[in-house]
């Protein structure tokens, strides 16, 4: 049962508890995880065949590389093209094809780790669990930083697929000084200086792939990296380790939804809570579907979860800002029947709105939305007549709305 805080919701007038909803979500935004990171020290002392995941030392890394393959100077992707430029990335890279390593992401721990705090299972309860994830890492590319230069400025890795969602770096013992990582979301930025262990520790960090990040200049020695593509995988059966499950009661935004619920003054007949995702998806794909919730990440996830632990309703929609009425007017909130995949039509429309008749959904003004919209994907272009034909294109946000029932309705979910 809700604990009551002073001053009682009851007090508060809609717009307070809208702000104050919105102070939770960003506050949740704030300490939800977009990185993660750790150190393994290097013991030559330990036998390559004692590795299991337990042990909290690791023998030296072994490389082994084919002689007639050369590091080739490590290009980025601009657009859609493979760009060599080292004013912007200066690194030396080897495939995978062209090397093997004694190391493994699972070996130590690490990859159950960064499982743990970048893709958590939340306990829902109500038969509302969240299909259980795992992650699988898949070994992209060695790369050599090298003193006095070497650096990669700040960019955001190419998804290799839909169900991409993050990337791991894995720095191997070397001595190199500088070379500090960086990685940005919304606004808050964690770094990581290897420099000091370089030589005696395997060093390693974790982040969604929507994250920017950058390598500082390299000033000294050589600075060498494994990264690796991080995915979800499809739902396996079986229970889920304890270890992994996060209990949304455990959130301080789910008993402040709690109170909110056995307020019968709070959206006494029922209504729609909006909320933008907070990070990026291909929302828009043709794998969305099958891809959300599941490869939700951080604070989203934390508000998916709890709604559907305390029983509301919540689904991820793609919205559209629509400005056809009126376009000096506060646009229309268009939703999306359902998760689909971009459309091109070639249809056109005479004085028509495209959304409309191309892309199905309603409007929903009576949404409540909380926070602001921040990524956008191309949901549909077509050919709009006006004094000249012109291309429509219309952008959709992936959000979480959730359907609050009317307050007789919703009591017994959040006694039961
Ligand atoms: O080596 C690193 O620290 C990260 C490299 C990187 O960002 C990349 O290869 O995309
Ligand atoms: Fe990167």
């Amino acid at each position: 049962m809700a604990s009551s805080s002073a001053p009682s919701l009851a007090n508060l007038t809609f717009e307070e508890i809208c702000r104050r909803l919105e102070v939770f979500v960003a506050g949740k935004k704030a300490s939800a995880s977009f990185v993660c990171g750790g150190h393994v020290p290097i013991d030559v002392h330990t036998a390559a065949s004692s590795i299991p995941s337990k042990t909290t030392v690791s023998p030296p890394v072994r490389i082994c590389w084919r002689t007639d393959v050369d590091c080739e100077p490590a290009s980025f992707g601009k657009g859609q093209q493979d760009v060599l430029d080292p004013k912007y990335r200066k690194a030396g890279k080897l495939e995978p094809r062209s090397f093997l390593t004694s190391f493994h992401p699972s070996d130590l721990g690490i990859l159950q780790n960064v499982e743990q705090i970048l893709l958590p299972n939340f306990n829902t309860d109500l038969e509302n669990r969240l299909p259980f994830r795992k992650m699988h890492a898949e070994l992209y590319k060695l790369n050599v930083y090298s003193g006095p230069s070497g650096l990669f400025r700040k960019h955001v890795d190419t998804p290799r697929s839909e169900s991409q969602i993050g990337s791991l770096v894995v720095c191997l013992p070397s001595h190199f000084k500088g070379g500090n990582l960086v990685i940005q979301h919304e606004g808050k930025q964690v770094e990581f200086d290897w420099s000091h262990q370089s030589a005696s520790a395997i060093q390693w960090a974790a982040f969604y792939s929507d994250c920017e990040h950058d390598i500082k200049t390299i000033t000294e020695g050589e600075r060498i990296t494994l990264t690796y593509n991080l995915y979800v995988t499809e739902p396996v059966g079986g229970s889920i380790p304890p270890s992994l499950i996060v209990d949304p009661k455990s959130m301080s935004l789910y008993s402040f939804l709690e109170e909110l619920l056995v307020e019968p003054g709070f959206m006494t007949d029922g209504g729609a809570l909006g909320f933008f995702c907070s990070h990026a998806y291909p929302h828009a794909s043709d794998e969305a579907p099958l891809l959300l919730p599941r490869a939700l990440k951080g604070s989203d996830l934390v508000l998916y979860s709890v709604f559907k632990s305390l029983g509301i309703q919540i689904d991820v929609l793609p919205v559209v800002l629509d400005s056809y009425y009126d376009p000096s007017e506060e646009k229309h909130v268009r939703v999306g029947d359902r998760l689909r995949p971009y459309c091109a039509s070639d249809m056109t429309g005479e004085d028509e709105n495209g959304v409309e008749l191309y892309w199905p959904g309603e409007y929903r003004p009576e949404i409540t939305r909380i926070g602001s919209p921040t990524h956008k994907e191309m949901a549909l272009a077509y050919i709009a007549y006006g004094n000249e034909p012109s291309l429509g294109t219309v952008y959709s946000y992936a959000a979480l709305l959730a359907d609050i029932p009317p307050f007789l309705e919703r009591q017994g979910l959040v006694l039961a």
